[in-house]
């Protein structure tokens, strides 16, 4: 599809820019410049957009494409992005993390390694076909995980007891995958059909 190749061409452009906003050393008058032009940019993208209860046209919510997601999509800004595959019931992440995530120096911020384990396990729950949302994160911090290294993610679900779903993951670099750095249990709370229409109703209507 066209318009998602473009919201992805859009996506990585950005995710460039916040990697060179973040680690350039330019004088103050080229950022203040840089800055201007930015602002023309986002007007002009800004005269055509959605509310908060509005899906992005280019999603597809029951297919699982959700182009602007904070950790996989192609089109945020935000996102290293994450790619996700699951291969017999175990989640597989693959990423690496620019120095816009970084916490302390050399290596990424806690909350972003947060981020990616509630991903990744909210995959592996999704392809158990019991799709809930996090109700719990415990993140267990052994090493640090270090910026600018391919990363390898994996989680899978560990016990399902009616609503509620258990799955664990872990972080690890893709040159050492058995050392884990990262590691985290999730519950996940399936939704009954009035929490579903309490929460995403406005969302679900314009969908139908
Ligand atoms: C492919 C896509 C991947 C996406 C991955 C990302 C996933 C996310 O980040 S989701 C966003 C973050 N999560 C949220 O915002 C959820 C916020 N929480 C809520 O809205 C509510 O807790 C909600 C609606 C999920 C459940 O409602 P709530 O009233 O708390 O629970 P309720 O429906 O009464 O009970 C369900 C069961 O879960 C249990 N439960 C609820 N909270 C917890 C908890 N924190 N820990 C353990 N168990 C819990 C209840 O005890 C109950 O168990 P039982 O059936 O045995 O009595």
């Amino acid at each position: 599809m066209k318009r998602r190749e473009a919201i992805t061409e859009l996506g990585d452009a950005l995710r460039t820019l916040a990697e060179h906003a973040t680690t350039t050393e330019m004088p103050a008058g080229d950022l203040l410049r840089a800055a201007a032009e930015l602002r023309e940019i986002a007007a002009r993208l800004g005269e055509r957009s959605r509310g908060r209860s509005t899906l992005p046209s280019a999603d597809d919510l029951l297919g699982g494409v959700r182009m602007y997601n904070p950790v996989t999509g192609g089109g945020s800004a935000l996102a290293p992005p994450l790619r996700i595959e699951v291969v017999a019931g175990v989640a597989i992440g693959r990423c690496t993390l620019g120095l816009a995530f970084e916490g302390p120096p050399r290596f990424a911020h806690g909350g972003v390694s947060a981020m990616l384990l509630d991903q990744i396990l909210g995959h592996a729950v999704v392809a158990s076909g019991n799709p809930g949302m996090t109700v719990r994160l415990d993140t267990v911090y052994r090493a640090p995980v270090p910026l600018l290294t391919p990363l390898r993610l994996t989680a899978e679900v560990r016990h399902v007891d009616g609503r509620r779903v258990t799955a664990t993951g872990t972080i690890a670099t893709e040159a050492e995958p058995g050392t884990t750095l990262v590691s985290a249990s999730g519950t996940f709370v399936g939704l009954r059909a009035d929490q579903t229409r309490r929460l995403f109703g406005p969302v679900l209507q314009t969908e139908a």
